[in-house]
């Protein structure tokens, strides 16, 4: 991909130099596999730092590793200046300022499912807690006590246990749950009622979970906002809950109203919470944490959903790896703020990737400008993948040269918004001149720029319409305004038009002996693709593209320039 190649060599220059922060304990297993993939990185494991030291230590690192502990605020990011990629060693990325990593063009990554079986099993422990006071009965007879018929429970057999967020754990903790002959309700928003259905599971709305479950699990991610579930069970909800039943989040404090939960258990309505995370973790000044943890009735544990041995070498190698791939200038499997794509997909469209960026680069230099709208067409076999990465690899080739952003796949489209470009995607699995054809066209606020139209020959034509297409894996671009040249778009290319006509060819190489730069190569487009017959123009004019294997002095470019019938005299750097 593009922006990858770019980072790869951004990282190659800083081979002796990478640095990885490790600031929450992670398996040694993870860190095995960074020291093992990467031998000439620097990792630092730091557990414990405050903000301020995170903010002043963050600005040397290129990959930061973090589970739920660390705060990674917008502060903490701005001070990150050569952070590549934060990786979250578990599911939750709500300790994460995702959206300022994005404009940032940092990439978070995370390990969606290797502890999804921990959570779920803790959550099914903390459930038959609840039902037969395990943690109660124990303490009580550490304490030297008998009391048999203190601790009365009551079977999970038949009970209804409603399931908020039939997700990946939500999904782990019904299956199991069913092994335990509980009936299973849910509610999410997201999930089909046939799906549902099939596994066994009966979808209703959280009013109707809420009075009918005997137990409820949370098993939704913390999202604030509007339609956020930030304090999703609240004191209305907590009121609709059947008297007696018992409550288990293993999932966000912040999803329940604890000042409410610690009401709704003095009252008595509800029988029983368990809590294994809250919304101060550690709790250190929280009154209601404290009384919540302090009752009788409330069984906590220290959010432990994820901490298994299986479960933390899972997350650990999980993020290691993905850290390792970023660092190498790949894409990751497990991006928060990118597009997912398979890395089949992204093998292929790695050489249109660079392509797209090419001809961005290409427009760029060749016509300086504002640029509001454009058409990026696709056709042949290439048009039936996700293409979003040639969107971000055009954007990157586009603005690279204009703006100071960092411009990848993870920023690419704010940056675009930032700067009113508007990119417009058509397909057609139908060939065009090539079997597998990228354009480019530039539209004007009135439609396509004339100057396709314009006058062949004269300084200041336009070019809006770009084409290319890869041919044994390398890129070519094939089409330049109206000429049909073909040239692989690397180091510089000067690019100038000339009459087609004897002699011209010799001129242009006469200057640039003189200033000693060599030709590797040379093509000179013609303004009809014959084969084709697309293009209506007049033949006398043809497209010169030379690559050099140096980049021309200024002073032969304008000599070259003021040689008479040659025009249009542009170096480009790929
Ligand atoms: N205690 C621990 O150590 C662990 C906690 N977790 C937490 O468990 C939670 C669930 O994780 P996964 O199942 O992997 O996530 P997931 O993304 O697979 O599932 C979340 C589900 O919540 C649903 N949802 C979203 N908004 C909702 C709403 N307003 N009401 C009801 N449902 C809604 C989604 O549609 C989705 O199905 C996350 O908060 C995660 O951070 C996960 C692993 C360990
Ligand atoms: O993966 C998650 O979402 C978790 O909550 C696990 O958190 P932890 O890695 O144990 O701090």
């Amino acid at each position: 991909m593009a922006e990858a190649h770019d980072r790869a060599a951004d990282t190659a220059e800083a081979t002796q130099t990478i640095k990885i922060l490790i600031t929450d304990r992670i398996a040694h297993e993870g860190i095995d596999l960074l020291r093992a993939q990467l031998p000439e990185a620097q990792i630092d494991e730091r557990p414990g730092l405050k903000p301020e030291q995170l903010k002043a230590a963050i600005g040397d690192y290129h990959a930061l590793i973090v589970r739920s502990e660390t705060q990674v605020t917008a502060e903490v990011l701005a001070a990150a200046t050569n952070l590549k990629i934060v990786g979250r060693a578990g599911v939750g990325v709500d300790n994460i300022d995702t959206e300022a990593a994005t404009r940032q063009g940092i990439i978070v990554v995370n390990s969606p499912t290797g502890n999804i079986i921990a959570a779920a099993e803790h959550s099914i422990a903390m459930l038959m807690s609840l039902a037969r006071h395990v943690p109660g009965a124990n303490a009580s007879m550490k304490a030297g006590k008998w009391e048999k018929s203190r601790f009365l429970g009551v079977e999970v057999r038949n009970k209804v246990l409603g399931v908020v967020g039939l997700g990946k754990v939500g999904m782990a903790v019904a299956r199991r749950a069913q092994g335990l002959e509980m009936q299973i309700i849910a509610f999410d928003p997201f999930v089909a009622p046939e799906q549902a259905r099939k596994n066994g599971v009966t979808m209703l709305s959280l009013e109707e979970l809420l009075q009918q479950a005997d137990f409820i699990t949370l098993h939704t991610s913390l999202t604030s906002g509007p339609n956020g579930t930030r304090g999703l069970i609240g004191e209305h909800e907590l009121s609709l809950m059947k008297p007696g039943a018992r409550l288990i989040n293993c999932a966000r404090g912040g999803l329940i109203d604890e000042a409410a939960l610690l009401k709704a258990l003095e009252e008595k309505h509800i029988a029983g919470a368990a809590l294994d995370v809250f919304s101060q973790e550690p709790i250190r000044d929280n009154e209601t944490l404290k009384q919540l943890v302090a009752h009788e009735r409330v069984i906590v544990t220290p959010h432990l959903g994820a901490s298994t041995e299986e479960a933390q070498i899972g997350v650990a190698t999980d993020v290691a790896e993905q850290v390792v791939t970023v660092l190498r200038g790949d894409f990751p499997r497990a991006a928060v703020n990118a597009p997912l794509i398979l890395s089949e997909t992204l093998k292929i469209l790695q050489p249109y990737m660079s392509l797209v960026e090419k001809m961005g680069r290409l427009y760029t230099q060749l016509q300086p400008g504002p640029l509001s709208k454009i058409e990026l067409s696709y056709n042949g076999d290439i048009a039936n993948y996700d293409l979003r990465p040639l969107q971000a690899a055009l954007i990157k080739g586009l603005l690279e040269s204009v703006s100071d952003a960092h411009v990848n796949m993870v920023n690419a489209q704010v940056i675009a918004k930032e700067w009113g470009l508007e990119i417009v995607e058509q397909k057609s699995s139908t060939p065009a001149e090539f079997a597998n054809q990228v354009t480019l066209r530039v539209v004007s606020t009135n439609g396509y720029a004339s100057s396709l139209a314009g006058k062949a020959g004269t300084d200041n034509e336009q070019i809006e319409v770009l084409s290319g297409t890869v041919m044994h894996g390398i890129p070519r671009i094939v089409r330049v305004g109206r000429y049909w040249p073909e040239f692989v778009p690397e180091g510089y290319i000067l690019f100038c038009r000339n009459p087609d006509q004897p002699g011209m060819i010799g001129r242009v190489g006469g200057i640039l002996g003189k200033v000693n730069v060599n030709i590797h190569r040379m093509d000179v487009g013609p303004s009809t693709r014959k084969r084709h017959h697309t293009q209506q123009d007049s033949p006398d004019v043809a497209l010169m593209v030379i690559s050099v294997d140096d980049p021309i002095p200024n002073w032969a470019l304008d000599e070259l320039s003021k040689t008479g019938d040659i025009i249009g005299v542009t170096m480009v750097k790929f």
